[in-house]
């Protein structure tokens, strides 16, 4: 890689805004993120997060400025296919959408197609097939690829979508609120991955409502609030009692013990 394009950041977004219904939902002056650089996104419901994401992976545009307001490894017109192959993404979207009974390794197979299953007319290399292996062996769940993936657990499904995503080996991994629904076994399990895969220097995207999610891999937050950027920085800085009880709205103290945060109400 160049000097310039280790310099380019991944992403770049300069005045971008989002309208709907002749409103703004979502607003961001300024923001950058390097290659391999790791990311929290946290702000309360409805605030624009999923917006902002959505802005990266262009399933949303913004209004149009005379400078391009999103870049993509400085492109202001990158190809989608480009951004795909950058991008795995893991959100509850895709977990819905697993209904069918189908063995766990065709589903991580399905990755290398971006379909759910293996295409009927799809032609399953030996190596797909050890890369989907790889894939599970890395997460922990190798014992799970004979597995009908209706008879798992909501954690295990998780863990099976991030191996599927695994497979097309992205530099960056996006987890929109990866924890929503999960008992605290299947949080451990998903929070641990995602410390796997920030260990394997792919840049991780986190998108929560719940500090408890940000990995102590995650240095930056970017807190999201009535859509526009509340505040970007260091976490240490960010996650503080006062910061996150403006975030909220509500009375809230923060802890912390050996890297993780915790957030819990303040109740007179
Ligand atoms: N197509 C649309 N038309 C009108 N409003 C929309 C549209 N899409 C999103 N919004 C609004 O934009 C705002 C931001 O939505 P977004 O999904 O980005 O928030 P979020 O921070 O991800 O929320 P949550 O934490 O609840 O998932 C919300 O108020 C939402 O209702």
């Amino acid at each position: 890689m160049s000097d310039a394009e280790q310099t380019t950041p991944l992403f770049q977004i300069h005045d971008a805004s989002v309208v709907r219904g002749g409103k703004t939902i979502l607003h961001v002056g300024d923001f950058a993120l390097a290659e391999g650089e790791h990311v929290a996104l946290l702000g309360p419901n409805g605030a624009g997060k999923s917006t902002f994401i959505q802005l990266l992976t262009r399933e949303v545009f913004p209004l149009w400025r005379e400078e391009p307001p999103v870049r993509f490894r400085g492109q202001d017109r990158p190809q989608l296919a480009d951004i795909k192959r950058t991008l795995g993404i893991v959100s509850s979207t895709m977990h819905d959408q697993v209904r069918v009974h189908l063995p766990v390794m065709d589903i991580v197979v399905g990755g290398l197609f971006g379909t759910l299953g293996v295409p009927l007319r799809g032609n399953v290399s030996e190596r797909g097939r050890a890369l989907a292996a790889d894939a599970l062996e890395r997460l922990g769940i190798a014992e799970l690829a004979g597995r009908d993936v209706m008879t798992l657990s909501t954690g295990q499904v998780r863990r099976v979508l991030v191996a599927r995503e695994l497979v097309r080996d992205p530099q960056v991994l996006i987890f929109d609120e990866p924890c929503t629904g999960l008992d605290p076994e299947g949080m451990y399990h998903v929070r641990r991955t995602m410390g796997t895969l920030a260990a394997e220097g792919r840049s991780v995207v986190l998108v929560t409502h719940y500090p408890e999610d940000i990995i102590p891999e995650i240095d930056r937050v970017l807190l999201i609030k009535d859509a526009e950027v509340f505040a970007d920085g260091a976490k240490a800085d960010l996650l503080t009692s006062e910061v996150m009880s403006e975030l909220f709205d509500v009375p809230l103290v923060v802890g912390e013990a050996c890297g993780w945060y915790s957030l819990r109400g303040a109740y007179a």
